[in-house]
């Protein structure tokens, strides 16, 4: 449990090429220590310029890079809710990246046969204190300070598991729980807005229960990524 570091850029452009040069440089090295980097992504609207910046500079080896997906939501993989098609159309379906190296979420099935899958999926990785040790967790934060698909008082907060699945707006959704992504080498928040800038200031006054705060206290390294107007408030 540390502190987290707060980085703040100018602009929401500004932003993205600060949380690119980082993620950049951090899978690199996790490259150079152990051969690969396993990465987690979120959906929802806030990353979307960042993964596309990312597909525009393809200067990280794809190859020795193996991507999963902080959540989804229980739905095919075309429909506009999905958070795998948002990350294909923006940064997967531009790259040259192994689709063995892609562990999307089965969904529009029984969540316990997804929920299966997703743990031999993550049972390949390194372990740290029992939980599959990812190298960079990216997170988002929601306007009710839910992060991956962990709501404040659904049952996925309270998951001890690797993967939980329960209620969301709109859609069931298959998550990686709090320990999981406490659990990742870093873990790397990203939001933009004047919206939240209340929310971000109560997720890192130290005091919150919200999911965001709980992860952020007990991530062995967290960072929030913000602008301008979301840092407003701090
Ligand atoms: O529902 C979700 O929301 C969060 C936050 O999304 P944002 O659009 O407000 O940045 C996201 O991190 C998560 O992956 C998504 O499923």
């Amino acid at each position: 449990m540390t502190k987290p570091e707060i980085h703040v850029a100018d602009s929401p452009e500004a932003l993205v090429h600060m949380v690119s040069e980082w993620l950049q440089r951090v899978t690199l090295e996790a490259i150079r220590e152990h051969g690969c980097a396993n990465l987690a992504l979120s959906g929802g609207s806030t990353p979307k310029p960042l993964y596309q910046h990312l597909a525009s500079k393809e200067s990280l080896p794809w190859s020795s890079i193996r991507l999963y997906f902080v959540d989804e939501r229980n739905v095919g993989p075309m429909d506009p809710d999905s958070n795998v098609r948002m990350i294909r159309e923006a940064l997967l379906n531009r790259l040259p990246v192994p689709p063995l190296s892609v562990f999307p979420w089965l969904t529009e099935t029984d969540p316990r046969e997804s929920l299966a899958r997703y743990r031999q999926a993550l049972a390949i990785l390194p372990r740290s204190d029992g939980y599959p040790e990812l190298d960079l967790a990216m997170q988002g934060m929601g306007g009710d300070g839910h992060t991956a698909s962990v709501f404040p008082g659904s049952p996925q907060e309270l998951s001890r598991d690797w993967v939980a699945a329960g209620p969301g707006p709109g859609t069931e959704r298959l998550t990686l729980t709090l320990p999981l992504l406490a659990h990742a080498r870093r873990v790397a928040f990203l939001v933009a807005g004047s919206d939240k800038a209340t929310r971000v200031q109560e997720c890192l006054s130290g005091e919150s229960q919200l999911p965001a705060a709980w992860l952020t206290r007990h991530a062995r390294e967290a960072h929030w990524f913000l602008d301008r107007a979301s840092a407003s408030a701090l």
